[in-house]
């Protein structure tokens, strides 16, 4: 059942797994262990239900979801960016940031799969192993305006079966500049050529877009896999409202500390629930390591400096942290056909909402991007004297290139627009997840160290002038009038360095900070089977595991790894 608060619960209830977080990651977990009707599973998540949240389901109004679905969480001043602190969203409701995600749904190169395996040392994580996960997840379902689909994707690697359970599918509504980006890749074959699938393993070239959208509307891990038949399992328990503080030791007699108990913040009081077999904390890359801190798990000197007890001395947890910096490139253009009249029109989009209400159809049907573009640096650009190759192999990109039909971002842009979101996905940058105090309701200290590397600066440079060589192709020149707001001042080398110091943002997709090492490594938070290192009872299933970031938005190695999590976790206990 779905409980709204935890004092809901039925008096004598028993859990064998407790899953802490009920976001992209935690509800396939949660929905996978209940399959087994032997085991009883309660699932604790912070925020709210997703259900008739009309900003969530409305695939267009994503950058409309109101706060309380937020974290609401910035980062500290960034540096190499103009100490600037930004925004930095996590969603706080059922489903996670699956909820309030911009529904990309894009699984990287096989070698970003085939690098977590070497790195790890277990083949599972390959992307030939993964490969079932993945279908496992995706339900290919037609776009909204059921348009003919021929020559958009290749359907040899999608699941057709009907048998996934998160909804995967091409735009659904067309945009008047698609006929333009698709001829680009023929103009400019060489360095943006058509891509018939980007999701098959070799993402490079340019290609249509595949979402978590279905019939029109978001597709998130709580629609997808805490359906209503799902959640009327007898022994699956949902408690939202609820925030978890920290895991807590229980005795063992085994040789390692065992953390199967979890505490949780319910007013002013503070109570416990154990699971009998083990905790799965699935709270995200930010309050994954948020918790494990709060709970003495983590660098056992720096824990003490903030008064924590150091439980046990994991220095890797928080480290590591990676995210995809981002800037856009915008342009006027003499059309009226863009997104932006929906956007700075209420009356416009009241009624857009009306019609998306009784059909599921129109131009809220989709985000405004309808194709994505993987490239990569050349190999014999100056930069790689002096950094390695970050990307996980050579059919793995750098670059990701986005076109959307209207503006996007860009301080100072108005009228009507197209714009290019310009994410380096190979950043060399890491940052951290550290405490603020000994609070463990105080949020904690976000610092993704944006620009860190020389490396990365380089890219988004890159990145930018990629963008003017594709909207200098013949099809462009009737269309395009001239670059707008902040984009303008990109001539010089010094311009666009500022303008990237200036406009940096991130992407959102931070992964690592509770990594994945070998087993026995010295470093690392889990062991290759997501067991967190040198105890027992816990584990991480969550995109922080990830000890690269994909070349890719990264909810669908989520949904793959928590898929495959939940196998593991069968295997152990079944
Ligand atoms: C604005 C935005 C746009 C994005 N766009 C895309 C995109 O288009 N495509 C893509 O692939 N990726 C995108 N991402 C990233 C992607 O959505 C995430 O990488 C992915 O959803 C992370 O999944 P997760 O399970 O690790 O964490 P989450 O989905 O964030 O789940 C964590 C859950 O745990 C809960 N929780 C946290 N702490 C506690 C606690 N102490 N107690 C109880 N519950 C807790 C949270 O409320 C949340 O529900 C985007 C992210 C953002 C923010």
């Amino acid at each position: 059942a779905l409980r709204q608060s935890f004092s809901d619960l039925p008096r004598d209830s028993a859990f064998d797994f407790v899953v802490i977080g009920g976001g992209t990651a935690g509800s396939v977990v949660a929905s996978r262990l209940s399959e087994n009707p032997g085991f009883n599973i309660l699932l604790i998540e912070a925020g709210p239900s997703n259900e008739g949240v009309i900003q969530s389901e409305i695939p267009f109004l994503l950058l409309d979801i109101p706060s309380e679905f937020d974290w609401n969480f910035t980062t500290v001043p960034q540096a190499a960016a103009a100490g600037r602190v930004i925004d930095y969203p996590r969603g706080h409701i059922l489903g996670g940031t699956s909820s309030i995600n911009a529904m990309y749904y894009t699984r990287g190169s096989s070698s970003d799969y085939d690098r977590f395996a070497k790195f790890t040392g277990d083949s599972g994580w390959s992307w030939n192993n993964i490969f079932k996960y993945i279908l496992k997840t995706e339900k290919w379902v037609p776009p909204a305006d059921n348009h003919n689909t021929a020559g958009q994707f290749n359907p040899v690697f999608h699941n057709l079966k009907g048998t996934g359970m998160t909804s995967v599918s091409l735009p659904g509504f067309p945009q008047g500049i698609d006929r333009r980006v698709v001829q680009t890749t023929s103009e400019l074959a060489d360095e943006f050529p058509f891509n018939l699938d980007m999701n098959s393993g070799n993402p490079l070239g340019l290609g249509w877009l595949q979402s978590t959208i279905g019939g029109g509307a978001r597709s998130s891990s709580a629609i997808g896999y805490l359906t209503p038949s799902i959640l009327s399992r007898k022994n699956l328990e949902v408690v939202l409202n609820t925030q978890v503080t920290r895991v807590l030791e229980v005795p063992s007699n085994g040789k390692s500390k065992s953390f199967r108990q979890v505490e949780l913040s319910i007013g002013s009081k503070l109570v416990t629930v154990t699971a009998r077999k083990e905790v799965i904390l699935s709270a995200g890359t930010v309050n994954t390591p948020h918790v494990l801190l709060n709970s003495g798990i983590g660098d056992a000197a720096e824990l003490r400096n903030i008064g924590i007890h150091a439980v046990l001395n994991l220095p890797s947890v928080g480290k590591n942290m990676s995210d995809h910096p981002m800037v856009t490139a915008d342009y006027n253009v003499n059309s009226n056909d863009t997104f932006d009249d929906i956007r700075t029109n209420a009356t416009l989009e009241a009624e857009l909402i009306t019609a998306w209400e009784a059909s599921h159809t129109g131009p809220l049907v989709t985000i405004g991007t309808d194709h994505v573009s993987y490239s990569r640096i050349p190999e014999n650009a100056s930069i790689f004297s002096q950094f390695e190759d970050p990307a996980s192999g050579k059919n793995s990109p750098h670059l990701e290139i986005s076109i959307a039909n209207g503006g996007v971002f860009v301080p100072g842009a108005s009228g009507n627009q197209v714009s290019a979101l310009l994410i380096l996905v190979t950043p060399v940058s890491r940052g951290s997840i550290t405490l603020k105090s000994n609070n463990p309701l105080d949020p904690p200290l976000i610092d993704p160290a944006f620009l860190s590397s020389e490396f990365d600066t380089f890219a988004l440079k890159e990145l930018i002038a990629a963008s003017k060589r594709f909207f200098a192709a013949p099809v462009w020149k009737d269309y395009i009038v001239a670059p707008a707001g902040a984009f303008a001042n990109t001539t010089t080398d010094e311009e666009t360095t500022r303008f990237i110091v200036e406009t940096v943002t991130p992407a959102f997709h931070p992964v690592g900070t509770a990594s994945m090492s070998p087993k026995n490594a010295n470093f690392g938070v889990v062991d290759p089977d997501l067991k967190l290192k040198g105890a027992a009872g816990l584990r991480v299933v969550d995109a922080s595991v990830m000890p690269f970031v994909p070349a890719a938005h990264p909810q669908a190695a989520v949904y793959a790894i928590a898929e495959r999590a939940s196998d593991l976790i069968k295997a152990d206990w079944e």
